[in-house]
């Protein structure tokens, strides 16, 4: 079933030419993505310091973007008309994985059908709901953990927060599909992580490399099990959807303005969406915030010592701050624009740079110190100072439910008596979208 009439393809505007954008890092853009990969925060700063507020990044497949970080400019980028600066434009690297109808790639009209439907199940008080099982997740989790042997938290937080999805999100109750589902799932974000960093590249098949025939065949294998649990819910009857919390119940029953429901590819698009985009951010800030926990002996004895929630939130606010986990967020303007003191012209793209905001040490002294205290008491950040979620019509819509959901699970595992695997600095890194521990932190639970 299909009833969205809208077609979403917005076609990409033509680059500038390069005399008419600032300067920028002179690298061939194959190299400055690898710059990226290797040391994201370093190769922002260091550009940043060269060549000042904006300058110009060219990576492959994307438009040149003139990457801006004060939060006076960083605001006009991410507040900017949505009819002109065009978010699911700049995310098109994301459409083969989440396809044409994700909320994150899509723009104007269309993207504000999707929202509309997308918004109220994760408004307001809904989702503290299920406060209670994601700490019996997170409890048995970290009882699963083995005593005196090394293993590497990133994969345990994945497995976490899958678990949230599939319960919260999905309300999977059929136990073979579940299993599927933890199996598949983490198979195909994985082929899809190449394809949306690495662009067009990651999607040829050369000899004896199939990337693009894996890549398919790991989307097909979990699409099949999405459109079956899209049909399962479809076909029970009100009365049994209305008792449901999961937000597919909500969505199935959901209708557009014009009274039309959401089609199967929509569903299947916004399921999708929901993994990508909530899942692995969650899994990868709460791994480094156990790093940073463990670096930071009084941070983690105050939140040993049964912490009030302010702390709890100032220790999750200064972990998103000195590791964004989505370090930037685009636009691609479809006119001539003016941010600040800079003309910018059509088909150019614009990156609000949350990584560097985050480090600018005239808003956050010691900038590369782990500090919660800054976000306590009257220290007030400026607005678009702390924008982990980005911001305007294109804010994160699962930003308040990330936030509890990082305080609820932070609390369990600061209790663990856990304890680095080594004390070398874990390298950060960028994979796909987000800013990655590069070894995965490693760590040993210790006898309690
Ligand atoms: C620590 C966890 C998370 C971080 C750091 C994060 C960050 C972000 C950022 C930076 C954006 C782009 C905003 C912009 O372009 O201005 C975004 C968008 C989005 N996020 Fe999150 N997110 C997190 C968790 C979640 C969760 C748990 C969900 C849902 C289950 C979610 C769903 C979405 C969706 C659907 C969008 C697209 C919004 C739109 O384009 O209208 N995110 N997120």
């Amino acid at each position: 079933m299909s009833t969205t009439t809208i077609d979403p393809t917005i076609p990409v505007p033509a680059y500038p030419p390069r005399g008419a954008l600032p300067p920028g890092p002179k690298l061939p853009p194959l190299l400055q993505i690898a710059a990226v990969a290797r040391d994201p925060i370093g190769t922002a700063l260091r550009a940043h310091e060269r060549f000042g507020e904006p300058f110009t990044m060219r990576v492959p497949g994307f438009s040149p973007s003139l990457v801006f970080s004060s939060p006076e400019l960083v605001k006009q980028v991410v507040t900017g008309r949505p009819d002109v600066f065009l978010a699911g434009l700049a995310n098109r690297p994301l459409k083969p994985v989440l396809g044409r109808w994700s909320l994150l790639t899509l723009d104007r009209a269309p993207h504000m059908r999707q929202r509309k439907l997308l918004l109220p199940p994760f408004h307001g008080e809904r989702l503290r709901a299920y406060g209670e099982l994601i700490d019996e997740l997170a409890e048995r989790e970290a009882a699963a953990w083995p005593v005196g042997e090394t293993f590497r938290l990133d994969r345990r937080m994945q497995a976490l927060t899958l678990e949230v999805i599939l319960d919260v999100v999905f309300g999977i109750s059929d136990a073979a599909r579940k299993d599927e589902m933890r199996r598949l799932l983490p198979r195909y974000i994985d082929a899809a992580r190449h394809v949306v960093f690495w662009g067009s590249i990651a999607t040829v098949n050369v000899g004896p490399i199939r990337l693009r025939e894996q890549f398919e065949s790991r989307r097909d294998a979990v699409d099949q099990l999405l459109y079956a649990e899209i049909a399962d819910r479809r076909a029970l009857g009100d009365d049994q959807l209305s008792q449901r919390s999961d937000i597919l119940s909500m969505l199935v029953q959901a209708t557009h303005e014009d009274g039309t429901p959401m089609g199967d590819g929509e569903l299947r698009d916004e399921l999708m969406t929901l993994v990508a985009a909530g899942h692995e951010t969650t899994a990868t800030a709460l791994t480094w915030a156990v790093d940073l926990l463990l670096r930071n002996p009084a941070v983690l004895a105050r939140m040993r010592a049964a912490p009030d929630d302010d702390y709890v939130r100032a220790v999750c606010q200064e972990v998103l701050r000195i590791r964004p986990v989505v370090p930037f967020v685009g636009r691609v303007v479809t006119e001539p624009v003016r941010i600040g003191d800079h003309d910018v012209p059509a088909g150019a793209g614009l990156l609000a740079s949350i990584a560097l905001t985050h480090h600018r040490a005239d808003i956050y002294p010691e900038p590369t110190r782990f500090r919660p205290e800054r976000f306590l008491g009257d220290a007030a950040v400026p607005s678009y100072g702390w924008l982990p979620f980005g911001g305007g019509v294109r804010r994160c819509i699962g930003a308040s439910f990330a936030q509890f959901e990082l305080e609820t699970i932070l609390r369990v595992l600061a209790r663990s008596p856990l304890r680095l695997a080594s004390r070398r600095p874990e390298p950060i890194r960028a994979t796909g979208v987000t800013l990655v521990p590069g070894r995965g932190v490693k760590l040993v639970r210790e006898r309690a």
